[in-house]
């Protein structure tokens, strides 16, 4: 479902924080942004250099613009400066609910950028709060400003303006009051707390705890807007679902890995900005591999041809790693060898799971059939794996290290394609790891062959990984290849042209996870 959220703050143009981020923290889940600005900031990474503030009545045409023309399914308010602008949204907001609008408003009272530079006039800490009890469903400050939003709790009881909360349970504390005074839920966040992770919860007026997590804190000053993406994420999940846990769960969940990839943007030499779009690889291979393909499937070979034709650079850049190289020549560590078998028992695992998932599908019945069989080899490889060469039950050095990263991409894609797309999509999805592995296996076992002709008879003549390499080049296993790869064909020969573009897509995409599997044992041997 695709939910119209508007956002109602400042600007950033550096793109990090205010309108920029929310509309890309609207997009990344889905959702259709909009925009009326509040205040115009003259800002980047490394801090403030002036606001101007349009009139209010400016602002209230824009407010208008919006919400004469579109239905609005969820708002943010972010940046408000002054108590006029305040109330100027504040007395439309009234209008719409007069008029019988309604829908969720989330209200970040951002105050003080993270730069320190102040971004609400200190007259207009009152104007925020009575907003905030007129018309937020939830409210999103962050500890500085929760302890400002706190100065006007209940006497006696209240926290005392500006002073500062240093821990989670004070932060609790004054997150119920917060939401007491002003009825909305509010999101208490534990991001400015040390510690190694990073709570947030959310709690209702009358005290209870909706939902708490934590996700472990990430290492990088490139935190810029992380309140301003956040809460928009917020307004978009939760027009979408009606949940708050769930919302806060997923936003959490995404915000972590935005943190996480936001060193690689590499924008501007102060606090940075986070990746909003850090989740949208796999769409954006999909469609590259989409336009790499011909205009006239008509006039084609065999669909598995072009794809074989399509893989040539990914399949280059897998024989040319380091790991398939040493590997070959017997020089790779015996721990890195060890480390990728126990990402290879992973993988099978999974891949075991997929096939299941053929073997259950709507495909013709010989096509069940062959993933069946399929599914029953995996898992038996795995057994194996686990006996022969990592010994499990009797590892004496701590046993299994978990699924890696790069591991579970290429799990979570395959059981993604396999479980929920059409079948044929999943079929090619499933085909690199057959074929691909099948050719690997063809060119490493000849490599064994020259090694043994060229140290006969001398005393290293044992390729160290000489048995395994051997039982990868199982006759069996490339005549699995070749039918996994004509019923790829057959189903592409049935099927439209999107569910082929599709096919083709996942087929790409598995053969860069493919790559990426080879490429990362070291990582995830961590
Ligand atoms: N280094 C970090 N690693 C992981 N999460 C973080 C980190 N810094 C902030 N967060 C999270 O980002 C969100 C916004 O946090 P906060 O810093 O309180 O907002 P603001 O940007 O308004 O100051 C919270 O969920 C917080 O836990
Ligand atoms: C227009 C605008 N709105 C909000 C913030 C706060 O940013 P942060 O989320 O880093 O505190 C900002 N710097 N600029």
């Amino acid at each position: 479902m695709t939910v119209r959220v508007l956002s109602i703050a400042g600007t950033d143009p550096t793109g990090g924080a205010g309108v920029p981020a929310d509309l890309k923290s609207i997009a990344a889940f889905g959702g259709y942004g909009m925009a009326v600005v509040t205040c115009l900031v003259a800002q980047n990474t490394r801090g403030v250099r002036s606001v101007h503030t349009p009139p209010a009545s400016f602002l209230r045409e824009q407010l208008d613009a919006v919400s004469d023309d579109v239905t609005i399914d969820a708002v943010k308010i972010g940046m408000l400066g002054t108590a006029e602008v305040a109330a100027t949204v504040r007395a439309w907001l009234d209008d719409q609910r007069n008029a019988g609008r309604v829908f969720p408003v989330i209200l970040d009272p951002v105050m003080v950028a993270s730069s320190g530079d102040r971004l609400l006039d200190a007259s207009a800490e009152d104007a925020v709060r009575a907003l905030a009890a007129a018309h937020a469903d939830l409210l999103t400050p962050n500890l500085a400003e929760l302890a400002v939003l706190d100065g006007g709790g209940a006497p006696g009881e209240a926290h005392r303006p500006g002073e500062a909360l240093d821990d989670w349970d004070a932060a609790l504390a004054a997150g119920r009051r917060v939401a007491a005074a002003t009825g909305s839920i509010v999101l208490v966040k534990g991001g400015h707390l040390p510690g190694e992770r990073t709570p947030d919860a959310l709690v209702a007026p009358d005290g209870s705890l909706l939902a708490e997590v934590a996700e472990p804190r990430v290492s990088t000053r490139n935190t810029h807007g992380t309140g301003c993406s956040l809460s928009s994420a917020m307004a978009t999940l939760y027009a979408r679902t009606g949940a708050w846990p769930y919302s806060l769960r997923a936003a959490k969940r995404w915000l972590t890995g935005a943190l996480a990839a936001a060193d690689g943007l590499r924008v501007g030499s102060g606090s940075g900005p986070v990746h909003h779009g850090h989740h949208l690889d796999a769409a954006v291979d999909a469609y590259v591999a989409a336009a790499t393909a011909p205009d006239s499937p008509g006039t084609r070979g065999r669909f598995t041809d072009d794809l074989w034709e399509r893989s040539a650079v990914v399949r280059q850049e897998i024989d040319e790693l380091e790991f398939i190289v040493r590997l070959t020549d017997g020089t790779l560590p015996q721990d890195r060898f060890r480390a990728y078998l126990a990402q290879d028992a992973q993988y099978l695992q999974a891949y075991s799971r997929a096939l299941s998932s053929l073997a259950a599908s709507a495909a013709p019945a010989p096509v069940r059939a062959f993933f069946a069989r399929g599914a029953v080899t995996a898992a038996t490889e795995e057994t194996i794996l686990h006996r022969q060469w990592l010994r499990t039950d009797d590892d004496a050095d701590g046993g299994d290290p978990g699924i890696g990263p790069v591991t579970a991409r290429y799990t979570d894609f395959l059981l993604a394609a396999t479980g929920r797309e059409p079948w044929q999509v999943g079929a090619a999805a499933v085909l690199p790891c057959y074929w691909l592995y099948a050719e690997i296996a063809a060119t490493l076992s000849r490599a064994l062959e020259a090694h043994r002709t060229e140290r006969r008879g001398r005393d290293d003549a044992a390729h160290p990984y000489g048995t395994w390499l051997a039982a990868y080049d199982d006759p069996g296993f490339q005549e699995a290849a070749a039918a996994c790869r004509a019923i790829v064909d057959d189903a592409a020969a049935d099927a439209d042209e999107p569910t082929r573009q599709a096919m083709a897509a996942a087929f790409l995409r598995a053969c860069a996870l493919e790559r990426d599997f080879f490429a990362a044992e070291v990582v995830d041997a961590g």
